[in-house]
């Protein structure tokens, strides 16, 4: 489903991933990891269209970006936006709605029904200023269950929420794995990652890893993780290095 070829992501022509090989097939459950700076994030700005290759190809084979649900950092949503939970849920259905729809009776049940499935049923009416942290996380599942994408983008999903949360999130990724939806999400709790998801990604401005996590989440390639994201040069321009030149 996702094909890069040797492709560098960056920004101000700064890569902050270079010459990355990567196919992902459809249905994976993939966790993306890595140090602090490891290009994670960019790597989901990439898949979005956000971000433009530098360098490289990126495809999504047999799917839309319009079918690709994306879910950035909290830190990075505004929760003063004055609207409500039915508001912020309901966006999910704009590819129905467009810009100026309205939300019909058949709408609002919809959105009800996502509310009840991520535990946030009688909340429809508050405004999201009002919520917990967790509370505005189970919200934006919500929005996710709406969106129905084959493909969905995570960024630190479960950073700074209770573990009764979490898992409620993790059994709601697991019922969306098990419908055979691709899921990648970007995680930092390891142990998390070695409980709930077969595959991995190891990122460190390039490629450590991929494949089983049992074998990607070694001691030894987090090293050279480590080894990698400190011998990186913050400033250095894209390098025209070939494919030939990587392999
Ligand atoms: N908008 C931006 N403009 C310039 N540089 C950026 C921008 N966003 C990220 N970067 C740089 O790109 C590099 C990779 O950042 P990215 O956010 O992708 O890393 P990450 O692996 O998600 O990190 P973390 O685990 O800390 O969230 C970092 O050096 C970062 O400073």
């Amino acid at each position: 489903m996702l094909h890069c070829e040797n492709l560098t992501l960056g920004y101000d022509r700064h890569p902050a991933i270079h010459h990355l090989n990567l196919d992902v097939p459809a249905g994976q459950l993939l966790a993306i990891v890595g140090p602090n700076g490891a290009g994670k994030s960019t790597l989901l700005k990439g898949i979005m269209g956000q971000l433009k290759p530098l360098q490289g190809h990126l495809q999504l084979n047999g799917i839309e970006r319009e079918q690709i649900a994306y879910l950035p950092q909290q830190s990075r949503i505004d929760r003063q936006f004055p609207i409500s939970v039915t508001e912020l849920v309901g966006m999910g259905l704009w590819h129905k709605l467009g810009s100026f729809g309205r939300l019909t009776k058949a709408h609002r049940h919809q959105i009800e029904h996502a509310l009840q499935a991520v535990g946030m049923q009688g909340f429809a009416n508050r405004p999201i200023a009002s919520l917990s942290g967790g509370q505005m996380q189970r919200t934006l599942f919500a929005r996710l269950y709406l969106q129905n994408a084959e493909l969905i983008l995570l960024d630190e999903p479960f950073n700074a929420i209770d573990s009764r949360t979490c898992q409620d999130l993790l059994q709601l990724l697991q019922h969306w794995h098990q419908q055979g939806r691709t899921i990648l999400a970007v995680l930092h709790d390891s142990e998390q990652v070695r409980h709930h998801f077969p595959y991995s990604l190891l990122l460190a401005r390039q490629l450590v890893a991929y494949g089983a996590t049992t074998e990607v989440l070694t001691p030894e390639n987090w090293q050279r993780a480590r080894h990698q994201i400190e011998s990186f040069d913050e400033h250095a321009p894209v390098c025209h290095q070939s494919e030939k030149d990587v392999a």
